[in-house]
């Protein structure tokens, strides 16, 4: 008798659940956002899938590709959703302007993940992830004024020219043994050495691998954290926490590196100290300073308008290591190999660098002003191949755009790969073409001042939340650029560099590495 209703009373259970179950996913899936301003249009929404909305999109291996065809098809301002999750699209300079210029406070937020609480990587400590807030203002003043802003960039310009000098003898090497070499890994060892050295001063050596590894790591991680951070609000009621298990290994690497130069550090600041109380002067000496020393001053500091936290100053260095170094070995790589599918530019590129700087001494970060062409060269690659694709916030508040009604907690994504190649506004948007940034060059004139107003130019995004490293990577990619056409000859074993991207990847990479033998043009540049 116990045993039946025992059975009885599961299957009721199993029943309930059965009921219940359609209303748990119209709860999740299919239930509107509240909009407290029903009746006016959202923007246009292409056809979509039951349930999942627009995801199949949104998973596609080259999302900026898929997002752009489907922009040109329905139109520049774009309703998606995901299974409930609204998300609008943008992929047209003049509504991203708009956007920009109108909405910039209401989308200086990006969404984080709920399951990386603790994560020094795209977590809560994170200045990246972190919301429009007390915090992030503090932060972005520090960076801006004091960790990359000029005088910050000048302090550290001895460390990279030093690496920029590594980076020539290694290809030199390369070239006198006739080997090919892979262009993004010397790119990365340099970013990366430079980053590494400019962040705590360390060299780096024996954690290089470690940490190249671990960035490596986070590209392919990223993936899945955009795709855990788009379906955040289902997955939360779900009680689902995506890849938390991977995050947490990583950032666990992480913090073992970090917090063991963050004991070095504070313990030469102590042994500074010291010296100084018993009565012999030693400064500080400005070109002592690294990144690391700013963050740990201002953890000290009592009157801070923030009181951060060992895990912030952690989790913004692994921000600014993981933003500085891939994006711009990533860059090197793809205007390199546009440089050698097209010998007319490349000529033309080291023709000025040959006028400006002679042939007796390598190229350094204080000749770029006078180098316009290899400018328009960093330009032209940084549009066509931006390292970040898709700038991705949150409307904080519902407002409208283009005459349409955007509801709050929105997700907004602006394709900056579509704008950059919008041809409504670019004259042969997918031709590798660096004139197009030299003022002198340009026939309509008044139709390109016309156009200069609307910001159609993002690879670093834009407004507040706009990246505060793009003068550090013009630096790293017009060195790395000068100094491989300065000094090298490149030759391919193809006819031409394959262009492809790699699919599924956040930032955009490319899908084969540039192999390439550099023969050397004058041997005796560092002497
Ligand atoms: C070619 C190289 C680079 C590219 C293409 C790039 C691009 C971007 C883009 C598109 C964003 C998002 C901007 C937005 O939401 O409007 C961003 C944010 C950011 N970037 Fe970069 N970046 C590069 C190099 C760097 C470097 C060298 C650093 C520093 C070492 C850096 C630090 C950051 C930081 C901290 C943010 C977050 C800003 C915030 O949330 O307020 N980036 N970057």
């Amino acid at each position: 008798m116990a045993a039946m209703m025992i059975v009885d009373f599961q299957n009721y259970f199993i029943f309930i659940l059965l009921c219940l179950f359609p209303l748990l996913c119209y709860t999740l899936f299919f239930r509107k956002q509240k909009d407290s301003r029903l009746g006016f249009d959202l923007p246009p929404s292409p056809p979509s899938l039951p349930i999942i909305g627009h995801l199949h999109i949104i998973l596609s291996l080259l999302i900026h590709k898929s997002l752009q065809k489907l922009a040109s098809k329905h139109g520049p301002l774009l309703h998606l959703r995901i299974f409930s999750l609204p998300i609008v699209l943008v992929s047209s300079a003049s509504v991203a302007d708009e956007i920009f210029k109108a909405q910039d406070v209401n989308v200086s937020s990006r969404s984080s993940l709920p399951t990386s609480e603790g994560s020094l990587y795209f977590g809560s400590f994170g200045f990246v992830t972190a919301p429009h807030g007390d915090y992030w203002k503090f932060m972005k003043k520090l960076i801006t004024t004091k960790l990359l802003g000029s005088q910050a960039l000048e302090r550290s310009r001895g460390i990279r020219a030093d690496e920029a000098k590594l980076f020539y003898s290694n290809l030199l090497d390369k070239a006198m043994k006739d080997e090919r070499v892979n262009i993004r890994e010397e790119a990365m060892k340099l970013t990366n050495n430079s980053m590494c050295k400019i962040l705590t001063r360390r060299i780096c050596l024996e954690d290089a691998e470690r940490v190249r590894g671990l960035v490596a790591r986070t590209d392919s991680l990223s993936k899945k954290l955009l795709l855990a951070s788009v379906l955040r609000r289902p997955l939360e009621k779900l009680g689902i926490s995506l890849f938390k298990k991977e995050l947490m290994c990583v950032s666990s690497r992480f913090d073992e590196v970090l917090e063991r130069y963050l004991v070095e550090h504070e313990k030469k600041q102590e042994e500074q100290a010291e010296t100084m109380l018993h009565g012999v002067k030693i400064r500080h000496s400005e070109q002592g300073v690294d990144v690391m020393d700013v963050l740990i001053e201002a953890y000290r500091d009592e009157n801070a308008e923030y009181k951060i936290t060992r895990n912030h100053i952690k989790s913004l260095l692994v921000d600014l290591f993981i933003a500085g170094s891939e994006t711009t070995s990533n860059i090197i790589e793809w205007t390199m190999a546009e440089l050698i599918n097209n010998p007319k530019t490349l000529e033309r590129l080291r023709g000025e660098i040959d006028l400006v700087i002679g042939k007796t001494r390598l190229i350094q970060e204080t000749d770029l002003p006078n180098l316009p062409y290899l400018q328009a060269v960093m330009k032209e690659g940084l549009r066509l191949h931006p390292p970040v694709p898709l700038v991705v916030r949150t409307f904080q508040e519902e407002c409208e755009v283009k005459g349409f009604h955007i509801p709050e907690k929105t997700t907004l994504v602006v394709n900056g790969y579509a704008v950059m190649r919008d041809p409504d506004v670019w004259e042969d948007p997918d031709e590798f073409k660096p004139e197009r940034f030299l003022v002198s060059s340009t026939s309509g004139q008044q139709e390109d001042k016309i156009r200069e107003k609307v910001p159609k130019y993002i690879p670093f995004g834009s407004g507040r939340r706009g990246c505060p490293g793009s003068n550090l990577a013009y630096l790293f990619l017009g060195i790395a650029v000068g100094v491989m056409v300065q000094c090298f000859d490149w030759r391919i074993k193809e006819e031409k560099v394959n262009m492809d991207e790699a699919a599924g990847a956040v930032s955009l990479r490319r899908a084969h590495p540039v192999h390439a033998t550099p023969v050397a043009r004058n041997r005796d540049l560092l002497t």
